[in-house]
This record gives structure tokens, C-alpha cells and sequence, in this order.
């Protein structure tokens, strides 16, 4: 039998026209409408991709985007300055700095200086802590979209077991805090860990967030698990994601492709991300 796929783009355009007429509300309630500022610095082909995608859906739901490129010499001191007038910008709601940044810059010392109430990508420390601790804060927008595209399978994860295979900050760390949230009981593995096939062979759900093409053999998958791939690997075969999606597809219950599962999700959950945001800074309870 074959998995059921879950199709990211139509989730993500959903979401996005819904962020849509939420957006037009809030314009009509507040007068103005909510800004999301992106930086992008040097001219990584991707990450240009990306900022163009964020900046065209930002302005097809109703919100302003507000650009900023700056050369791919700009050294700390000058991004430092620019988040801080952004933080200062009474009509910014959400900040961005496209990530990876050029490697002489200090990635950690940009994030932390993004107003936490602004940081709709919840990458700040503060909003980390919120996650971890049940407190309201933003959460990043790839495992949020990850949750909501689990969700749409399996409504009620409570009791679930899950595998994260990943601990980065902003996928791996995030996604076993929500899946904890939802009542999972969560495993984090990563390079390190101890027969990693046979701790994923336990999992009702698998999300891959490792960043090695295929690296996830059918296998290794639990018939019938649903299996969320955040996976963007370009090689010589197209775009792939960290799980082999032609044998998992056979054993899974459900899983996301690459493309079109949860990359297309990453922008709509910052448009919610930024919706949010303008709510709570002008006191107005969000329609979400
Ligand atoms: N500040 C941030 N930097 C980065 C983030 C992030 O959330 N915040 N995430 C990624 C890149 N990213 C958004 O920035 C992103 C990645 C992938 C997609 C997407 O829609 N992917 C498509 C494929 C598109 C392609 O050909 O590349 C898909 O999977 O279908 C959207 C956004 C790292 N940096």
C-alpha cells in the first residue's frame, strides 16, 4: 500500500488566504496595515529565492514588505544598526534576517539583537523560552508548519511517539518542543545517536530534519508511521528530501514529497507569524 501525500502547497495556500482575510480586517479595524522588514545580506542564490518569495507573499496578503540587501562584505556593526532601526520602526511588526549569513558576521549576536516581540521567525532566546516553557511567543516557522501539516492527518497526537532526526535551534530543538506539546513522547536523535535505524523504527512519526539527501532508507520507517521530511537537498537528481521518498512511500501511512510539502508551508506560517504580531502590538485579539 502506498502513503498518503501530504500536499504542502494546497495547505500553505489555504493558509495563506486565510492570513489574507485576516489581514483585511485588521487593516480596516487598525488603519494600517502589518509590516514585515526581511533582510537579505551577500546574494546566495537560495536565499534570493526565498526573500523574493517572502517579499510576494507578504504583499499578496495584504501586508507591507519592506526590503533590505545589503552587500555580502556588510560587516556586524552595519547589520547591527539596521535591526536596530527596524526594532525602532513603529510600522515594522515582524523582522527577518535571511539565513545562512555570510560567515564573517556573528549570527548569534543578529539574532539576539531582533526585539523578541518582533522576531516572527522565533529564533531569539526569549522566544525559545517561551516555546519550552508554554508561554505565548512565536514559534519558527518551518517545524510550526510541520505540526500543522501533522495535524492534518492525525488530529490528536497525544500518546504518539516521535523521532526528530535533527537538533538544530530551528528545526530540531522547536519541533520536539511542539511535539512534547501536543503530548508526544519525543525522541531527538542526530549523527551521534546509537542505531539510529532501529530508534526510527519505533516512531508513529518521523520528522527528518538532518540535511543529507536520502539519508532516511524505507526501511527504517514503521508501517503506516506519517513521515514529515523538512529535507532540501539539491543534488544532481533535483531537489530531494533527507528521507528516500520512493521506499518510504511504500511502507509510510503519510508523508510530505520535496518539493511541495513543508518548504511552501515556512512562508505561509510567517505570514501568520506576522499577522500575529501586529495584532498583539496594537492590542487587537488575533482572528487565529
Ligand atoms: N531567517 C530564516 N532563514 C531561513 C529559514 C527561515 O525560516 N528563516 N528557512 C530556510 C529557508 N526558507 C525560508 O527562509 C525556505 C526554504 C524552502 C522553501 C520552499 O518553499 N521550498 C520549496 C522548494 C523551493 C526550491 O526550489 O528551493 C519546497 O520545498 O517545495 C521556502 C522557504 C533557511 N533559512
Amino acid at each position: 500500500m502506498t502513503a498518503t501525500i501530504i500536499d504542502g502547497k494546497a495547505h500553505a495556500a489555504r493558509l495563506r488566504a486565510t492570513i489574507a482575510t485576516h489581514v483585511a480586517a485588521f487593516r480596516e479595524q487598525a488603519g494600517r496595515a502589518p509590516g514585515l522588514a526581511v533582510v537579505l545580506v551577500g546574494e546566495d542564490p537560495a536565499s534570493s529565492v526565498y526573500v523574493k518569495s517572502k517579499g510576494r507573499a507578504t504583499r499578496e496578503a495584504g501586508m507591507e514588505s519592506i526590503e533590505h540587501r545589503l552587500p555580502a562584505d556588510t560587516d556586524d556593526a552595519t547589520l547591527l544598526a539596521l535591526v536596530e532601526t527596524l526594532n525602532a520602526d513603529p510600522a515594522v511588526d515582524g523582522i527577518l534576517v535571511q539565513l545562512p549569513l555570510p560567515k564573517h558576521l556573528d549570527t548569534q549576536a543578529v539574532l539576539l539583537a531582533i526585539d523578541p516581540d518582533k522576531d516572527v521567525d522565533g529564533f531569539h532566546p526569549v522566544n525559545a523560552g517561551r516555546l519550552a516553557t508554554g508561554m505565548p511567543g512565536f514559534v519558527p516557522c518551518t517545524p510550526l508548519g510541520c505540526v500543522m501539516l501533522l495535524k492534518s492527518v492525525l488530529p490528536d497526537l497525544t500518546g504518539l511517539d516521535a523521532v526528530v532526526v535533527g537538533r538544530s535551534n530551528i528545526v530540531g530543538k522547536p519541533m520536539a518542543q511542539l511535539l512534547i506539546a501536543e503530548s508526544c513522547t519525543v525522541t531527538v536523535a542526530h549523527s551521534r545517536t546509537r542505531d539510529l535505524p532501529a530508534r526510527v523504527r519505533q516512531a508513529d512519526i518521523v520528522v527528518a530534519a538532518v540535511g543529507i539527501a536520502n539519508f532516511i532508507e524505507g526501511d527504517w520507517i514503521k508501517p503506516g508511521a506519517t513521515v514529515i521530511d523538512v529535507g532540501i537537498n539539491r543534488t544532481e537528481a533535483g531537489l530531494v528530501g533527507d528521507v528516500d521518498f520512493a521506499e518510504a512511500v511504500e511502507v509510510a501511512g503519510a508523508i510530505t514529497p520535496v518539493p511541495g510539502g513543508v518548504g511552501p508551508m515556512t512562508i505561509a506560517c510567517l505570514l501568520r507569524n506576522t499577522y500575529v504580531s501586529a495584532c498583539r502590538r496594537d492590542g487587537v485579539e488575533a482572528a487565529l
